[in-house]
């Protein structure tokens, strides 16, 4: 039997609202996610896709609906915009994620040796976390949270910001990284979505419009506003 088997879905949003004091982030979303899937978020700036993100990883009250999460809070690593760099060498940032969920120091740091032998970060792993370029942060964030071994892994939009080499190399290694494994991610990047989901979900405005597998969203009618997104995001 598959490890994903299961009649019920990992996660359940019925009519959720979001607020942050007056503005509304989500509005009436309803979906749900079954283990092993991997979904893309997309939509503009501002369409709520990072407050879907919190919301699945329990950082976000919502006002309004029901969410159900069957997901271990603990077998779950959430990859954020602006990765966070604790003031302390590369390895010890990630051996504290480990060492956070119970793992033993000296074991917290061969693991975190050997994640970040797995995204090209072995030679850095002595140097201040803090002082690494962008592209170096979303890979060390990447074996943060890859060190934890994940049943479910939330991105935030992981390759933006990144130049092209960068975005390819993280892109594999969010590939590899997801096998096996239930992969909720946001990016404008329409390429990469193609490449990453099995899914994809359009928001606006705190609503989501359009909810299909890849090979419909790019092939088959859409609602004309994530039409004229696909399109302009396209150019
Ligand atoms: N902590 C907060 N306080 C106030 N407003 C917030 C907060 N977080 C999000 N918002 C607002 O909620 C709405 C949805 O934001 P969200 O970050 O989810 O959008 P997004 O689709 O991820 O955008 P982007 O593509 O720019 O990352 C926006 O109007 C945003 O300004």
């Amino acid at each position: 039997m598959s490890r994903f088997a299961s009649a019920e879905p990992l996660f359940s949003l019925h009519d959720i609202d979001v607020h942050f004091g007056r503005v509304q982030a989500l509005s009436g979303t309803t979906l749900s996610i079954n283990a092993g899937e991997r979904v893309a978020l997309i939509g503009a700036n501002g369409s709520g896709k990072s407050t879907l993100l919190r919301v699945l990883h329990g950082l976000v009250p919502h006002s309004r609906g029901a969410f159900v999460s069957r997901a271990s809070r603990r077998r779950q690593a959430m990859l954020f915009q602006r990765p966070h760099m604790l003031r302390a060498s590369v390895r010890n940032n990630v051996a504290l994620a480990l060492w956070l969920h119970g793992a033993p120091w000296a074991n917290a740091k061969r693991e975190a040796t050997v994640a970040l032998a797995r995204v090209g970060l072995a030679e850095l792993a002595d140097r201040n976390a803090r002082t690494l370029s962008g592209g170096q942060q979303q890979r060390m964030a990447l074996a943060r949270a890859w060190v934890l071994q994940p049943d479910v892994l939330l991105l935030d939009e992981p390759t933006a910001s990144l130049d092209p080499t960068a975005k390819r190399d993280v892109e594999a290694l969010i590939a590899d990284a997801a096998q096996g494994r239930t992969l909720v991610f946001a990016s404008h990047n329409l390429g990469q979505v193609k490449r990453l989901a099995s899914r994809v979900i359009y928001l606006e405005h705190g609503r989501l419009l359009a909810d299909l597998p890849v090979h419909d969203f790019f092939n088959g009618p859409l609602p004309r506003e994530a039409r004229l997104f696909v399109k302009g995001e396209s150019v």
